[in-house]
């Protein structure tokens, strides 16, 4: 069993907004929940903790699927064998890259001008992780590249088997002459794709939605019980070969703690994925670099010359985005990468291993961000050794970057490390210090037995107890409560119900009243006459514009989003507050003790 002070540690170092971070999985309540997981959950006769086998490949998967299912509500599924994804530990690089855009490091632009979110996953597999997460998480739109047949069409029905997300998931092939699986990897994946889109087009979405909602209530209501559960969670080691990640002396030792305590090491940590932003950030012309780029490099890129290109011929002319991110194949052999026998996470040659391995692929990204330098804000990339991340630093400083900002990624046993770097120069203090947020989010976790949803289910004459229930608390519900809220202190509103948004506009005096909370009575009743224009209504800087944005997550689960309209007005730093009474008045009216 992991130490306390090892759990601690992990504790405080898994991101903040990670899902899991307060609440790790619960292997009992999953089994209970989905028939289909319980076969893999077994009781340790040493402490009588549920735990799953992490060499069986099935058992990592089918619990990869209940955790998108259950936690995310985005239906997954993979062929034998490819690298099956942990849901906490990709959790944690969304949440960094979430961190890197609201930074004032650099100017913030949205590159889309939409306030929409747009971000390439390079590499995306047959999971596609990224791009399922970053949408269900953040409502963020995604172009997923990958050169594999196999890797395509499975990313493709991930996307297709969820159409709440597929708007905002686009697949593309990268590489003009496409690597290819083997015969028989492609002939395999291929029949069990045909075998995964019958069981689907049977499987009746009501039932499982229903789960979903019965499994809603119960996490709620046993938030205790998953608390005390965290010691009890099976490690979800990334994958096979992430034991020699690292410099070797930091592989034998993590190899040495995993053979000296099994069960330690298929207990709490893996799930429970860690992200500690210690390494921070470093302008690029300020760093101590030990290491100059050596002549490594330049060889390893000769080798993997023939190597498909991963940003350009990929991305459009005239694109941009706000990021790119990867997960790279890290090994120039299988063998390099080795066979971890206390786990079964999959990955093929295809997914693990490139000419080169990851110093190849990744120098290949910061030489087509060196061409495509300010088409994205930021381009990031894992890297699984340490040195790597040294060599690849260096590498940055010669192609001129203007940001560099690492981190550290303690999973488990193992570490891997984010870098990230952009073209864009960096703000200075003073002006990001001046700079107010023109965008923010809150999620609302809507609490069926709140007295607001009560009075809805009165008012349409429906009983509170049918299972129908949470489909009735929409988005639209959410909107519409949106522009009561402003609407009742005088701001003027503009609901577009078919895109779940509305815009509001509030006077400088409407703004100090909805601050101090003043509400539609006081408005109202001083207000039975329309109101008359004044003199400050000409004014338009004396007002702030924006966007409420409200996105359906998951039944139960909303995302509200704020983006200022007239930036740079006077009232522009004003939109925190106001948004945050708005937060406040609506997790009164649908949340749980508030
Ligand atoms: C380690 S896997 C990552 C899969 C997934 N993103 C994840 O995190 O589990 C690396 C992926 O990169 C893909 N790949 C290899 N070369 C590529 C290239 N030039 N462009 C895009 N993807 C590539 C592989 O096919 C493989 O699916």
């Amino acid at each position: 069993m992991p130490s306390k002070k090892r759990r601690r540690e992990e504790k405080a170092s898994i991101h903040p907004r990670n899902k899991y971070s307060e609440n790790p999985p619960d292997f009992q309540q999953l089994a209970s929940l989905y028939p289909s997981f319980q076969p893999f959950v077994f009781y340790s006769p040493r402490d009588g903790r549920p735990r799953i086998d992490w060499t069986d490949f099935n058992a990592t998967r089918e619990l990869t699927r209940v955790l998108l299912f259950h936690d995310h509500g985005v239906h997954w599924w993979i062929p034998d064998g490819q690298l099956c994804p942990t849901i906490p530990n990709r959790s944690n690089y969304i949440h960094w890259i979430e961190d890197l855009l609201s930074s004032d490091v650099i100017a913030k632009t949205n590159v889309s001008g939409d306030n929409k979110v747009r971000g390439f996953d390079i590499g995306t597999g047959a999971n596609c992780i990224y791009p399922l997460l970053g949408a269900s998480l953040l409502g963020w739109n995604f172009v997923g590249s990958d050169v594999t047949d196999v890797a395509l069409e499975w990313a493709e029905y991930n996307v297709k088997s969820n159409p709440h997300l597929s708007e905002l998931i686009e697949i593309r092939r990268a590489g003009s002459a496409g690597k290819k699986n083997t015969p028989h990897e492609a002939a395999d994946a291929n029949g069990q794709l045909a075998t995964e889109t019958e069981r689907c087009s049977e499987q009746v979405i009501g039932d499982e939605i229903e789960s979903v909602a019965k499994a809603s209530d119960l996490v709620s209501d046993s938030q205790e019980a998953a608390a005390a559960a965290n010691g009890q969670l099976a490690s979800e080691t990334e994958r096979c070969s992430e034991q020699v990640i690292g410099d070797e002396t930091e592989s034998v030792d993590k190899v040495s703690d995993v053979v000296s305590d099994s069960q330690e090491a298929t207990a709490a940590n893996g799930q429970l994925a860690t992200e500690r932003e210690r390494c921070s950030e470093e302008i690029i012309r300020e760093a101590e670099l030990e290491v100059k780029v050596p002549d490594v490099v330049s060889e390893l890129q000769e080798k993997s010359s023939d190597e498909p290109r991963v940003l350009l011929g990929v991305v459009k002319d005239g694109e941009r985005f706000d990021f790119c991110m990867c997960n790279p194949p890290f090994f120039e052999s299988m063998e390099e990468a080795g066979l971890n026998p206390k786990t079964a996470c999959g990955g093929t040659p295809a997914e693990m291993v490139c000419p080169g391995g990851e110093l190849a692929f990744i120098s290949r990204i910061i030489e087509d961000s060196a061409v495509l330098k300010q088409s994205f804000r930021w381009y990031t990339s894992m890297v699984g050794r340490k040195i790597n991340l040294k060599l690849l630093t260096s590498k940055l400083r010669e192609v001129g970057v203007s940001v560099v900002k690492t981190t550290e990624f303690v999973q488990g046993h193992m570490c891997r490390w984010g870098l990230a770097w952009s073209f864009i120069p960096p703000a200075t203090i003073t002006a990001s210090h001046r700079t107010p947020k023109t965008s923010m989010s809150f999620m609302l976790e809507v609490c069926f037995s709140n007295h607001k949803i009560l009075d809805i289910c009165v008012l349409k004459g429906e009983s509170c107890a049918s299972q129908g229930i949470q489909r009735q608390i929409s988005a639209m519900h959410i909107l519409q409560s949106v522009e009561s809220f402003f609407a009742a202190a005088g701001a003027s509103c503009k609901s577009n119900c078919s895109s779940f948004v509305v815009d509001v506009t509030v006077s400088n005096e409407r703004c100090d009243a909805i601050v101090n909370n003043e509400s539609v009575n006081s408005y109202e009743t001083s207000n039975s006459q329309p109101r008359q224009p004044t003199c400050d209504d000409a004014v338009p800087s004396k007002e702030i514009s924006f966007r409420i944005s409200v996105f359906q997550q998951i039944p139960g689960t909303l995302l509200v989003k704020a983006s200022l309209q007239n930036k740079g007005g006077p009232l522009s730093g004003a939109l925190s507050v106001l948004f945050q009474q708005l937060e406040l008045s609506l997790k009164k009216d649908y949340c749980r003790n508030t």
